[in-house]
């Protein structure tokens, strides 16, 4: 039923010259081919800019990236460029005037005649340093020749679909063929950091900036595998938590005060280790309750997903896995929670032996939330458990745990109009039909399109599953970059040509 539909849209015209959709592909998908010095030159330009959204000493850098991508815009025929601010950080943050990067606000075309399609992407990155793993310096864009891939910090999240689209109108323009829709760019640097300030400017700008957008199409997401292409109808939400102990006044050698004074470090690992078992399991007491049950119909779905435990292993690079069967894996990165513990800012973390008593220590972790999952209760047991956790040690430290930031989790129809014409999109590029997925990950700022636009959301990714992303090495095929593309091309035209949003 859903393929019939595929293949009749597809005959069609469109465009000034009227030429068919198809005959259009092909000097699209050339050009854009032809084109690949300068869209690896535009991305490697992106790469070199370490827009950290976390570090506070970087936030000069992501900026600068901003500055970049309105220029790049700009040049490329963009119009009514806005760099949004969204003002000072909001705490907890070191510097109380740090001010959040600009949102970056675009747009290409304006015909009435045509359908909006609000693109969005994220120009920050994740931390990444030599120091952590990698073979070659994150922030230089390397081609590895060999297995023809690019690496990078950034590459596959975000800023290599983010460019993607840009080149998709470079293409375009080049050929003097007409975008078949309107874009909308909102373009934000700190996604990575839970999109602060982001949700409110969607709201304002909801019937101004954003008032004819028909449909979002975010990519910023990844392929299950590395082979099946997938389209994702269902991201995790994410609230982000910290646990500070602090006792001494400053940091203390453990030879003269060690044994006689009550440590941090030692709470806090305490408080850490009552979150989660090793097994996954999260022991706070309430919040599996609130997971919605798992219903049989669902079950199958996993079933019919092209993936296996090797592809697993693989994108992992162990045999750590916790579970053997698909659907177990499946869910518990889909639809069940989970808690990781991510680090511990304060303590010893460097090579060899330091012999101190660290004075203040920061435990962070994140839940990855799932429906029904209630993010205001969740915190509340969350802070409670751990100060009940901190309490039966009988310690004379200081414990606060706070939430730092949170974004919802989302779930969609994969059956309307945008769906169907990214479907067909990669039919086209890929030659198969792609699977449709949920992401254990987390895109805090879906659901507010969703809510205040009053429309659809797609997710189509570009990157594959063991591109390691927010890991070492992180990577992106050149023929996903560049297959990409071709799909984002693609979709603007089926959506254009599509009935309904
Ligand atoms: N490509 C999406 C992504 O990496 N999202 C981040 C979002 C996030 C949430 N809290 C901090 N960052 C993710 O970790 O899923
Ligand atoms: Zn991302
Ligand atoms: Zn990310």
């Amino acid at each position: 039923m859903f393929l019939r539909f595929v293949i009749r849209k597809t005959a069609i015209t469109i465009g000034k010259r009227n030429m068919s959709m198809e005959a259009k592909f092909e000097p699209l998908f050339k050009k854009i081919d032809e084109l690949k010095p300068r869209f690896i030159d535009r991305l490697a330009k992106a790469i070199e800019i370490p827009a950290v959204s976390s570090d506070e000493s970087l936030r000069p850098a992501v900026v600068k990236k901003a500055h970049y991508i309105a220029d790049e815009l700009k040049k490329l025929g963009f119009t009514d460029i806005q760099m949004k601010e969204l003002g000072t950080q909001p705490p907890p943050v070191n510097d109380p005037n740090l001010q959040l990067p600009p949102v970056i606000l675009s747009r290409y075309g304006t015909d009435a005649n045509k359908k909006t399609i609000l693109i969005y992407g994220h120009y920050d990155v994740q931390p990444a340093a030599l120091e952590d793993g990698w073979d070659t310096d994150p922030f230089k864009l390397v081609i590895d020749e060999q297995k023809q891939l690019m690496r990078g910090r950034g590459v596959t999240d975000d800023s290599g679909p983010l460019k993607g689209w840009l080149n998709v109108v470079e293409a375009h323009r080049e050929l003097g063929f007409d975008l078949p829709v309107n874009l909308v760019t909102c373009f934000e640097g700190m996604e990575e950091s839970g999109s602060v300030g982001l949700d409110t400017l969607i709201a304002e700008e909801a019937d101004k900036y954003f008032k004819d957008v028909d449909t979002v199409c975010i990519s910023d997401n990844y392929w299950l595998g590395t082979k099946k292409p997938v389209l994702t109808y269902g991201l995790r939400g994410c609230n982000y938590y910290q646990v500070t102990i602090e006792g001494p006044g400053a940091d203390l050698h453990s030879g003269i005060f060690g044994g006689a004074i009550a440590e941090p470090m030692v709470d806090l690992v305490q408080v850490l280790s009552s979150l989660v078992d090793s097994k996954g399991k999260i022991l706070i007491d309430g919040v599996m309750d609130m997971v919605a049950p798992v219903t049989e119909k669902e079950k199958e779905l996993y079933e019919k997903i092209d993936f296996s435990l090797d592809e697993m292993n693989a994108a992992s690079g162990s045999e750590t896995c916790l579970y053997k069967n698909k659907s177990d894996i499946l869910m518990h990165r889909w639809r069940f929670p989970s808690l990781s513990i991510h680090g511990v800012e304060g303590a010893f973390s460097a090579q060899g032996a330091k012999t101190v008593i660290p004075a203040k220590v920061t435990g962070k972790f994140s839940i990855r939330t799932v429906p029904d999952m209630n993010s205001d209760k969740l915190d509340k047991l969350v802070i409670e458990h751990c100060q009940k956790a901190f309490s039966a040690l009988g310690s004379p430290n200081k414990c606060k745990a706070e939430l730092i930031h949170n974004g919802d989790y989302w779930i969609s129809d994969p059956f309307n109009a945008s769906f169907t014409a990214a479907a067909q999109a990669t039919k086209t590029v890929y030659g198969v039909e792609p699977d449709f997925t949920r992401e254990g990950g987390s895109i805090p700022i879906t659901l507010t399109f969703e809510k205040e636009l009053k429309t659809n959301c797609m997710l189509l990714p570009m990157g594959r599953g063991d591109d390691g992303a927010h890991s070492i090495n992180e990577k992106l095929d050149l023929s996903n970059y560049f297959g990409g593309m071709k799909t984002m091309a693609a979709y603007l035209h089926y959506y254009a040509a599509a009935e309904g949003k």
